[in-house]
């Protein structure tokens, strides 16, 4: 027996009333024109398949998931990237970043986000294991450079934590660059903050290495979670400040400001709106960089400081 999804049901009533050819128009165009071709390496020409292998609630509307790609992929590039993965009920693709790249076997891990009207996110946490989902990639969302900056700071809200997860297996726990980072992470509550899958080999690797890698958390209101330590309160200049040691009390500056740093320091701020909005201003026309504003626009910091992801 045929058995039709609900929202694939909702979609062919409206197919009946409208027609195809409008249909067609209400769909997002995005996914319409990328093949899918079985048992092939990954492309982002292409999509191909992979078997959700495990998943798990993490809080109240977050999700780890493993996907398994059919056939053993090569390499991913050394930059932060991310994979877009098809809602084949709707076909629409969103693009999503596997936290600790791809290992030989083509598994990849993601921490998803559901919204309560978002399309992907939902369907996503509704997968099964042993379910196919279709993916095409990999896409650079932004290209590290090793040695290029002595101070990256990394600033992330909710999911937005995953493209600096990411960063940190596949570059930062290497240990060889000489770059020092810092990774300021925001989430709404304790429960919301990412799992210990995520901030276990962050927080170690900073107890281990505080001189090359710095990890703090906030929440706005904190609840029952205790396993982990956040501060309650909002990223914020001082904040900032702190993290890259800028903190003199202000008898220091009695007989004038101090001399301008002279490291090269490089943000990157990647999360919802409002955080990227207040700390580094918002997305130009069609999620252009936009001019800096916010707190690193007050702290001096300029486009060529400053990536929002
Ligand atoms: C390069 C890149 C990598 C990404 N990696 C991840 C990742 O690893 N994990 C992850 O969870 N997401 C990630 N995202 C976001 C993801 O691609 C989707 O945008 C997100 O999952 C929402 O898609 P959706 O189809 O569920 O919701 P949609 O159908 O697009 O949105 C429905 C409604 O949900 C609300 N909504 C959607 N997104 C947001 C938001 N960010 N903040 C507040 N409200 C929102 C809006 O009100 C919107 O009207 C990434 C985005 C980019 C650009």
């Amino acid at each position: 027996m045929l058995r039709v999804r609900p929202r694939l049901a909702a979609q062919l009533t409206l197919l009946s009333v409208f027609g195809a050819g409008t249909l067609y128009l209400f769909l997002p165009d995005e996914s319409r024109s990328a093949p899918t071709v079985e048992n092939a390496t990954m492309s982002p020409r292409h999509f191909t398949r992979a078997t959700l292998s495990w998943s798990q609630p993490t809080g109240p509307n977050t999700k780890l998931l493993s996907l398994v790609a059919a056939q053993q992929q090569k390499h991913a590039p050394a930059s932060i990237w991310s994979m877009f993965v098809k809602d084949d009920d709707i076909q629409v693709e969103r693009p999503y970043t596997p936290l600790q790249g791809i290992d030989q076997d083509g598994r990849m891990l993601f921490w998803v986000k559901k919204y309560p009207k978002g399309e992907v996110g939902r369907w996503l946490h509704s997968k099964k294991t042993g379910e196919h989902i279709e993916f095409r990639g990999p896409l650079t969302t932004w290209a590290w450079k090793e040695d290029t900056w002595d101070e990256v700071v990394m600033i992330s809200g909710g999911t937005g934590i995953a493209p600096f997860c990411q960063l940190f297996h596949s570059a930062i726990s290497r240990g060889s660059s000489g770059t020092r980072f810092t990774l300021i992470h925001a989430s709404s509550t304790s429960s919301e903050l990412p799992p210990p899958e995520i901030l276990g080999p962050l927080e170690n690797y900073a107890k281990e290495n505080p001189d090359k890698f710095r990890l703090r958390l906030f929440v706005s209101k904190g609840d029952n979670r205790n396993d982990v330590y956040a501060e309650v309160g909002r990223i914020n200049k001082s904040t900032i400040k702190r993290s890259l040691g800028w903190d003199t009390p202000w008898w220091r500056n009695i007989w004038g400001p101090s001399s301008p740093p002279t490291r090269k320091i490089l943000f990157l701020v990647c999360g919802p709106e409002r955080l990227i909005n207040d700390i580094a201003g918002p997305y130009g026309r069609n999620y252009s960089q936009g001019e800096v504003g916010g707190v690193l626009a007050e702290l001096g910091f300029t486009s060529k400081e400053v990536v929002k992801l």
